[in-house]
């Protein structure tokens, strides 16, 4: 319901700046603040890595709930292996890139050893991210996994990547390839 709501409006903003300037730029602009309660005021916050869409170099900085902090303590913290999923609207895609401003922070004299990718190109530059295949060298179709990996170790950057990655990123994970993970 929540997301029927945030779309709508911003939906809205949009039919509506085309026509009348920048009022309503203004309202646009605020429609898409998150909304602050009172318990969100005095929750810790933490940055969140900028949206594409957003001006490059800003960070956001925002209160996440129990549900999602403890996932990025999960994560960021204690180093687990996690899959997280959620309704439509339940703040995952926030979650995601506050992990990801959060592990860059913590690695931020080895930034290679974060890679971030998703299934898809949409969602792979949602994230800032690149497509699991074009990151890995992982050739759609390919199911036999002991020629994959021979492959993957001819192309150099890929089996590169491979490598020096401690904490691999996948967005739309369902998306994958069964076979594969
Ligand atoms: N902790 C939070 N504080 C304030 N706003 C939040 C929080 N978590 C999520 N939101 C807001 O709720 C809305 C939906 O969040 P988000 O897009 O992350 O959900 P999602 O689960 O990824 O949705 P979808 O599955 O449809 O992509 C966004 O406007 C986001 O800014």
């Amino acid at each position: 319901m929540a997301r029927a709501q945030t779309s709508l409006s911003s939906t809205t903003a949009t039919k509506k700046r085309k026509s009348t300037g920048d009022i309503d730029e203004g309202r646009a602009k605020q429609a898409k603040q998150p909304r602050r309660t009172l318990d969100t005021f005095f929750a810790r916050q933490v940055p969140v890595s900028a949206a594409p869409d957003e001006e490059t170099g800003k960070i956001e900085h925002v209160s996440l709930n129990d549900e999602q902090m403890r996932v990025l303590q999960m994560v960021v913290d204690e180093e687990k292996n996690v899959f997280f999923t959620g309704s439509a609207g339940t703040g995952k895609s926030l979650l995601l890139r506050a992990i990801i401003a959060a592990l860059r922070k913590k690695h931020a004299k080895k930034p290679e050893v974060i890679s971030v990718t998703a299934s898809t190109g949409m969602a792979a530059s949602n994230i800032g991210g690149v497509t699991i295949h074009s990151w890995g060298a992982v050739t759609p179709g390919m199911h036999d996994i002991e020629k994959l990996i021979s492959f993957i170790k001819t192309c150099r950057p890929a089996h590169k990547r491979w490598k020096d990655t401690k904490v691999l990123i996948i967005d739309e994970v369902s998306m994958v390839d069964g076979n594969l993970w």
